[in-house]
């Protein structure tokens, strides 16, 4: 009988009918149970196996017990499983790993090594091995790492031939495809030390900026950040302050009482406060937000209630405030663009995505996730991909960042001739991308704002053409050439909200952006026909 069994984790006591309900995960991984149990022997080491949904699918000693249950998601082992990284615990209780887990006082673990499983280069679930004495200890420093592969490789084999196990293993996360954190393809240091702190702050209500170019993955992290905190349930509600239409944005996040606007709804409407009640209301864009909203906010973050336009009722709520800027706020506060003080209300943890050109190393990484992706959607494997053309994508500066490379990928994997994915299908775009730098991540992240909206240039600072003095001939030539793009774009899509949309899609670039360039160029005429935005007046 095993020396460690009166060791079984305290959430292996939960209640016996919740065994029951995953028999069937447990008969198919049956083999895997057997394998657990000999590797245990052989090492003289306990181990223990969960899937994606965090139930414990095998488990050798103390852990024989755990087998059916589900583990808590904020042990060292949901760490691992989250970050997608091996993890040594050699001291418990202080380790990061273990800083948030519900499991401290009754934890018997002297140390712990955790590995995550990857089958199709997706984790799917996680292997833990405990020692509870010196010895175990040892063994874990120096057998721990090996056992782990030698799962994996059964696993990666097994789950070849048997999709039911491929199946068992993803759980319900199969058909959410995947969250947290593995949705942020990464290993660069700097996204290596984000994803840190994305573990860090998720547990915690405190709120959030997230700061970094266009298309870097902001929206990425404000959604880890709520799948793995404890209102991963509720909702979460996201808003781009940038592509609201000022006229309306009001009403969108507060809502608005009966019969405040002509055409309003009868019995008001909620706003996105009331609607992300529980759960994470995600501000993207907000530097967009006008100065006078920005007031509100600020009252409203503060007071932690609502009133409705037009209304006198004020509705308390428990939301979990995520902000998002490809600007820098900072600098915008300082320039008198943002109001400081909800600057500082909303950067109480600021993390910042780096750009893609800083993480050469994430760039093929990303490639191979997307080239994997789109080939999947035509029903196809992973096509092999020219070295040549890795070396290409590496040394582009993707001023779109992530969304730009994304979407080079899947043009690739649509119009290559042969199997394989090779430079010839993307050269011309390369090509075509180098001669339009001004592409909205550098913009945005660089440049102060200095809206050079034609209508706010006096005739004393602009040449004969209309070029503003200070700036020079190229990036005159650069911005008229964009504001072409964007009108023919518009008039082909349509400028509607739905054509916006497509129009931004092809221009390669988000709708917020696509509506700062429209307010930039003085398009502003794209605003008519928002939906329900020209038509609303508030009353009084
Ligand atoms: N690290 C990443 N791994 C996988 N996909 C990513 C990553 N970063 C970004 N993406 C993808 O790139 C696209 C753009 O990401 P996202 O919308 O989160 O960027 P953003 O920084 O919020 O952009 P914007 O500031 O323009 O709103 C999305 O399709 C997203 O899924």
């Amino acid at each position: 009988m095993n020396k460690n069994r009166h060791y079984a984790p305290s959430w292996a006591l939960g209640p016996e009918g919740q065994k029951a309900t995953v028999l069937s995960t447990l008969e198919v991984c049956h083999d895997l149970q057997q394998l657990v149990r000999i590797l245990s022997r052989l090492a003289d080491i306990d181990l223990y196996i969960i899937n994606s949904d965090y139930l414990c699918v095998a488990g050798s000693g103390a852990y024989e017990a755990a087998v059916g249950c589900i583990s808590p998601r904020d042990t060292a082992i949901g760490y691992s499983l989250a970050s997608g990284r091996p993890t040594l615990v050699a001291d418990p209780r202080a380790h990061v790993a273990c800083r948030d887990c519900s499991q401290q006082l009754t934890c018997r673990d002297l140390a712990n090594y955790t590995a995550p499983i990857a089958v199709r280069d997706k984790i799917v679930a996680a292997v833990q091995a405990v020692a509870f004495d010196a010895p175990q200890c040892e063994i874990l420093q120096n057998k721990a790492a090996d056992l782990a592969e030698a799962i994996t490789l059964f696993l990666v084999q097994s789950c070849e031939t048997d999709a039911r196990l491929l199946t068992a293993l993803t759980g319900n996360r199969a058909e959410i495809d995947s969250a947290g954190l593995e949705r942020i393809v990464g290993e660069s240091p700097a996204m290596r030390s984000l994803k840190d702190d994305i573990m860090r702050c998720a547990p915690l209500d405190s709120t959030v900026l997230i700061q970094g170019e266009s298309g870097t993955g902001k929206e990425l992290v404000a959604q880890a950040l709520h799948e793995l905190s404890p209102r991963a349930s509720s909702p979460f509600v996201a808003v781009n302050c940038g592509a609201i239409p000022e006229s309306i944005i009001e009403s969108e996040l507060f809502g608005y009482a009966s019969g405040t606007f002509t055409g309003a709804q009868r019995g008001g409407k909620p706003g996105l406060f009331e609607h992300a009640d529980g759960g994470t209301l995600f501000l993207d864009e907000i530097a967009e937000l006008p100065l006078q909203l920005q007031v509100k906010l600020l009252r409203v973050l503060q007071e932690r209630k609502v009133m409705r336009l037009g209304g006198r009722k004020e509705y308390p709520f428990d939301v979990h405030i995520i902000a998002a800027a490809n600007v820098d706020v900072a600098k915008q506060a300082r320039n008198g663009l943002f109001r400081q003080d909800l600057y500082y209300r909303l950067s109480v943890i600021p993390l910042h995505v780096p750009a893609l050109r800083d993480r050469d190393k994430d760039i093929e990484l990303l490639v191979y996730h997307f080239a994997r992706l789109y080939a999947r959607r035509r029903g196809e494997p992973l096509p092999s991909i020219d070295p040549e053309l890795i070396k290409r994508f590496i040394s582009y500066s993707w001023p779109g960042n992530v969304r730009e490379l994304k979407n080079f990928v899947e043009y690739g994997i649509n119009f290559r001739k042969g199997l394989s994915l090779d430079l010839a299908t993307l050269e011309e775009r390369f090509v075509d991308a180098e001669k339009t730098p001004d592409k909205p991540g550098y913009e945005q992240w660089s440049m102060e704002k200095s809206i050079t909206c034609p209508g706010s240039i006096t005739p004393a600072n602009v040449d004969n053409s209309g070029k503003p003095e200070n700036q020079t001939e190229a990036s005159w030539e650069q911005e008229r050439s964009e504001q072409k793009v964007i009108k023919q774009a518009l008039s082909r899509f349509g400028y509607t909200l739905e054509g916006k949309r497509r129009a931004a899609e092809e221009l390669d670039m988000s709708l917020a952006t696509l509506y700062r360039k429209i307010k930039r160029y003085g398009l502003l005429d794209a605003y008519r026909y928002d939906v329900g935005s020209s038509e609303s007046t508030i009353k009084n």
